[in-house]
């Protein structure tokens, strides 16, 4: 069952035609890539697509409301999308961000990963894998523009991007907070952390869970930069007109040099992977911890 319900997503989405706004996504209308009367839009209900042809740059806005967790639809139409966006020779950029006021993404859907089978466990954990890996090789210039919180699953996605904006807002914390789940940052996980900040900062910042604050995060290289809030998307789009003048060739191919070695350790061991998650998440200590960090952030509001 679970397995059929990434196929039933995917096929929606393959059958779903380029289309020009209002229609592909009711009540989104205006010039949001910043390119007026050019802007074209697709995509699904959690993953809206916004594209500037002339520019040959996309916008891609998680929408997946209260807090855009990456559940596994979230997770397949983030891929359906990116792939449109590769297989078209259009564009050579995608700006990641969010559709949710003050939320980047709250990370991995803990529902996902809590109370169900092992097939679901398994199918979750090939789609969270295969988001990495498409993000972490794209040919496409990925910038993350970071308009929200950003802990765990949302921070990794920001550290695929090739550079990263985050709003300065106190509260838009970033980091790879797994331990104050009580559950453990995958290998890959890691590497993208440790190529990116250098071991002892991703060791540190790993074994504690700590989510910076932006001028933290700034310090130590989880984020490039660091722009008024109202400012995130229009730096983003400055900061790819300065990648996109680079050839595309020599720039894809140095990117494949510097990350094709960590992905392939992913590659070469994904079923592996896959039954190392689903010993971990099935253990009844692990289910408890996220039972119980689950309950907490639903009593918070009580
Ligand atoms: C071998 C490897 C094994 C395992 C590796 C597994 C790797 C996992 C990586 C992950 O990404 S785990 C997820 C980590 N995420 C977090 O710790 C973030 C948790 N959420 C928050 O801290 C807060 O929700 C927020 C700061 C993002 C937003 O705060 P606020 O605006 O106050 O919203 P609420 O806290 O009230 O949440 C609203 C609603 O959403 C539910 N929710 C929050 N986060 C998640 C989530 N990650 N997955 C599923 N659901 C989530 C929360 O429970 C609330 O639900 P209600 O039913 O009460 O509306």
């Amino acid at each position: 069952m679970a397995l059929m319900v990434g196929a039933r997503v995917l096929a929606r989405n393959l059958l779903r035609p380029w289309s020009r706004l209002p229609d592909a996504v009711p009540g989104r209308t205006g010039p949001a890539a910043g390119g007026g009367d050019g802007v074209r839009c697709f995509g699904s209900p959690r993953v809206l697509v916004e594209t500037d042809p002339a520019k040959g740059v996309a916008v891609i806005k998680l929408k997946n409301p209260p807090v855009n967790s990456l559940s596994l639809e979230v997770l397949t139409e983030f891929v359906i999308s990116l792939e449109k966006l590769e297989n078209d020779k259009t564009f050579r950029g995608v700006i990641v961000t969010s559709d949710c006021p003050g939320i980047f993404s709250a990370g991995l859907d803990l529902t996902e990963m809590c109370g169900k089978s092992q097939a679901h466990y398994a199918e979750y954990w090939r789609a969270v894998q295969e988001l990495w890996l498409r993000l972490y090789l794209s040919n496409l210039v990925v910038i993350a523009a970071i308009n929200g919180v950003s802990p765990a699953g949302g921070c990794l996605i920001s550290l695929t991007c090739d550079y990263r904006v985050l709003a300065d807002n106190p509260k838009y914390s970033i980091g790879l907070n797994e331990t104050l789940l009580g559950i453990v940052a995958p290998s890959w996980f890691k590497d993208t952390l440790v190529n990116t900040v250098g071991h002892r900062t991703a060791e540190r910042a790993l074994q504690l869970g700590l989510l910076f604050p932006p001028a933290e995060a700034l310090r130590v290289g989880i984020v490039d930069q660091v722009v008024p809030e109202d400012q995130v998307h229009s730096a983003a789009l400055s900061v790819m007109a300065r990648w996109l003048a680079i050839p595309d060739h020599a720039r894809q191919l140095t990117k494949n040099l510097m990350r094709k070695p960590t992905a392939d350790r992913l590659v070469k061991q994904r079923d592996a992977d896959i039954q190392y998650f689903l010993q971990f998440i099935s253990r009844d200590s692990i289910q408890k911890s996220l039972r119980v960090y689950l309950d907490k952030l639903r009593q918070k509001k009580g």
